[in-house]
């Protein structure tokens, strides 16, 4: 029997940290060479929010890719006090603007304390203006399993306020931000691999697996299952967002083990078993690129990614990262990159 031949074009993360420094070096190639281009977090420390940083930052990125055709869509930290000037002369370097609650996940600190539309308004007014999408983390400093539900009104609060901003609830996993999105035009969402394969029991049900750890918190079957309702089907406003977020093992595999899932060089392999086991490979090229390019307005770089149906064990460890599901075999490998 032949075997299957999955082709993906130009696929896009909506979501990825690829780190400074060694961890740059160490991890940026793996996204690289297999997505056309990334949404880049800008959590580094400190946080990416100067047109100088957002520019030396993009360069590191391009000298640590190499050769790789990649377009790395930066963007900046939010704070409420940039002011349309500012928004104005960095608008040609950023695709979105990313809003962290202070405090709430890794590298956050010098995020938002409060969400009062009033405070908000001049920057969010311009975003809106200069139609600068805004990405959100959507948690509160509530009980860890409400954090996301309870963000909910906050979404509501700012699309209401904010009419012509794109909002896009970034890696959602609850089936209340699935509604929402439903109830107002300008929020969007993403979702990463991981939340739609685990809940909270593979995390915590059984021996404490690190390296599923992140935030949000994998939560209920229920919650995974309307996840993969939007995802599978493609639903128009939602997008692929990896949320791949290295931290060096020591971080992981310690007492007080960091947030964040490695996932960039399986993402593809990953998606294209899910996709097939619910017999939508048809649906999953608008989840990885399509979507994205409506919703951002963009036009990715030609790359043309072959996958196929091959079994893959995924390696312990990519230059000292531990991935989602070291050493387990998968169904899909890569076969072949080719670009345009
Ligand atoms: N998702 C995570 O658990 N961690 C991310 C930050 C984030 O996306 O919230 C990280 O930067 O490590
Ligand atoms: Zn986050
Ligand atoms: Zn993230």
């Amino acid at each position: 029997m032949p075997s299957t031949t999955v082709r993906l074009d130009a696929p896009l993360d909506m979501h990825l940290h690829l780190r400074d420094g060694e961890m740059l070096h160490n991890i940026a190639k793996e996204s690289a060479h297999t997505f056309s281009g990334a949404i880049i977090m800008p959590n580094l420390v400190p946080p990416v929010s100067s047109k100088e940083e957002v520019v030396a930052y993009k360069e590191r990125i391009m000298e640590a890719i190499g050769e790789a055709r990649f377009t790395p869509y930066m963007t900046l930290f939010f704070k409420p006090d940039y002011d349309r000037e500012f928004l104005e002369s960095v608008r040609d370097e950023i695709t979105a603007i990313k809003l962290y609650p202070a405090g709430i996940t890794t590298n956050s600190e010098g995020g938002v304390s409060g969400f009062d539309v009033e405070e908000l308004r001049p920057a969010l007014e311009a975003m809106s203006d200069l139609n600068i999408p805004l990405c959100v983390h959507g948690e509160t400093n509530g009980f860890v399993m409400d954090r996301e539900a309870e963000f909910v009104s906050i979404y509501e609060k700012l699309a209401e306020a904010f009419p012509r901003l794109k909002i896009i609830m970034e890696h959602i996993t609850t089936k209340a931000s699935v509604e929402a999105l439903e109830r107002f035009e300008n929020l969007y969402a993403t979702i990463t691999l991981h939340h739609l394969i685990i809940t909270l029991d593979d995390v915590a049900g059984g021996m404490l697996q690190p390296h599923l750890f992140c935030k949000p918190i994998a939560k209920r079957p229920e919650d995974r299952e309307a996840l993969l309702n939007v995802a599978l089907a493609a639903h128009p406003k939602v997008m692929f967002g990896s949320d791949s977020a290295p931290h060096p093992r020591h971080a992981k595999e310690a007492c007080g083990c960091a947030a964040g899932v490695f996932t960039a060089p399986i993402a593809l392999q990953m998606l294209t078993e899910l996709f097939e086991t619910h017999n939508a490979l048809d649906n999953l090229q608008a989840f990885l690129s399509g979507n994205a390019q409506k919703i951002y307005g963009i036009t990715p770089l030609t790359k043309e990614v072959l996958l196929e149906k091959r079994p893959f064990t995924i390696p312990a460890e990519y230059n000292g990262v531990v991935p989602m599901y070291a050493g387990e075999e998968i169904a899909y490998s890569l076969k072949g990159v080719r670009h345009g």
